[in-house]
């Protein structure tokens, strides 16, 4: 099947490529319609990762949250316009142990593989999920990010010791924002407390106990386990201050992306003999444990609403360029792009 896929060949160069496509008859091809930029997407646009990884990684087609109408599938699989999200983590073994999101051999739409920035996109059954009629097209777009908090947050749960009464969020962005929704959800009970550097951000956390800006946190309560969710710059001073926060033998979950190397006290690690776990992307039964939360807690997409940011109509290279740049200059929340092309 001859497809156009949409490649970044260089920092905000974005070239059409036609391909020719296998579709296998357990694939299903899905027609994009609303795609949402992530930080990682922007790192590569912007061509903010070491000039190594832009060659490892490039060219390559970006975005990895994404939903559209299935264009074909085997008999029975799908309906023909059916609304589904596409999963970007792509297995190619199975291992008892290490979940398919860890695995070395796998494949991510949008890192080293085309992400969802084409005509159609061609992938295996398993890659994809219909979506309830209940969650926006502009919310369901970034379905794969709150995967990625479920993903984190059942880790957490999986590790963590029994005391969770309270629970600190470090980053007052999307991640921050879901991780502090999913953990709302999943933990009614217990106190959470947002870290963040905006006010005005901090403002939007209205479903949490408390909010301190990072400045006023010797004011903030001890916590039992923390969430780092800031990456980049921030990422040193905010496991600083969990650490100086945490109680002794708390879990440190490690969600943000930096460039390079971050320091950490690791002498007070040892002292409080606490645990850091790192949690990047995502799996098949996160996304099938997202798409239940919406069903059981109907107001968590009235909440990702307020997330939505810009929403950029896209039919033309130009347009994705004009979409990527808006996401640049955003105060906050998750830009949008319908995919018309
Ligand atoms: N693990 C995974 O699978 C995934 C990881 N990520 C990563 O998570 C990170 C956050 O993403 P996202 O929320 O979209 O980014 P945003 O930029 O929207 O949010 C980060 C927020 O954290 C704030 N911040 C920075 N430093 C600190 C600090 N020390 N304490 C408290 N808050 C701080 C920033 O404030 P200010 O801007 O004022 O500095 C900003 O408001 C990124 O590195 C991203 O790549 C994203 C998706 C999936
Ligand atoms: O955003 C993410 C998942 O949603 C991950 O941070 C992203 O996939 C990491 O990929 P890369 O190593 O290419 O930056
Ligand atoms: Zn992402």
């Amino acid at each position: 099947m001859l497809n156009c896929v949409y490649r970044l060949v260089s920092p905000r160069t974005i070239e059409p490529v036609q391909v020719d496509v296998a579709v296998g008859p357990e694939d299903v091809v899905v027609r994009p319609t609303h795609l949402s930029i992530c930080n990682a997407d922007q790192r590569y646009f912007q061509g903010r990762r070491s000039a190594r990884a832009m060659a490892k990684k490039l060219p390559m087609a970006l975005i990895h949250e994404g939903i559209g109408r299935v264009a074909w599938s085997a008999d029975g699989v799908f309906e023909p316009g059916q609304r589904v999200v596409m999963l970007p983590n792509n297995p190619v073994e199975t291992d008892d142990v290490i979940k398919e999101n860890y695995l070395r051999s796998s494949q991510f739409c949008g890192s080293g593989y085309d992400g969802f920035m084409q005509e159609l996109v061609v992938l295996p059954a398993s890659r994809v999920i219909a979506l309830p009629d209940s969650i926006s097209d502009e919310v369901a777009a970034f379905t794969e990010l709150v995967s990625v908090a479920v993903h984190a947050v059942s880790r957490f749960g999986e590790i963590a010791h029994v005391r969770r009464e309270t629970v600190g969020v470090w980053g007052d962005g999307n991640v921050g924002f879901i991780v502090s929704l999913v953990l709302r959800s999943m933990y009614p009970n217990m106190n959470i407390v947002v870290f963040g550097r905006n006010a005005y951000k901090l403002a939007d956390f209205t479903f949490v106990d408390q909010t301190f800006l990072t400045t006023d946190a010797a004011h903030a309560p001890l916590i039992d386990h923390a969430f780092e969710c800031c990456g980049g710059d921030g990422a040193a001073s905010a496991i600083g201050q969990i650490i100086d926060t945490i109680k002794p033998e708390g879990t440190i979950s490690l969600m943000g992306v930096s460039e390079n190397p971050v320091p950490v006290n690791t002498r007070m690690v040892l002292e409080k003999g606490l645990r850091m776990f790192g949690s990047s992307r995502s799996g098949r039964l996160d996304f099938e444990r997202t798409l239940q939360l919406y069903r059981e807690h109907p107001q968590i997409a009235s909440y990702l609403e307020s997330l939505v940011g810009s929403v950029n109509d896209v039919a033309s290279i130009r347009d994705i360029a004009h979409a990527f740049d808006a996401d640049a200059r955003k105060p906050m929340g998750k830009t949008i792009m319908r995919w018309n092309m």
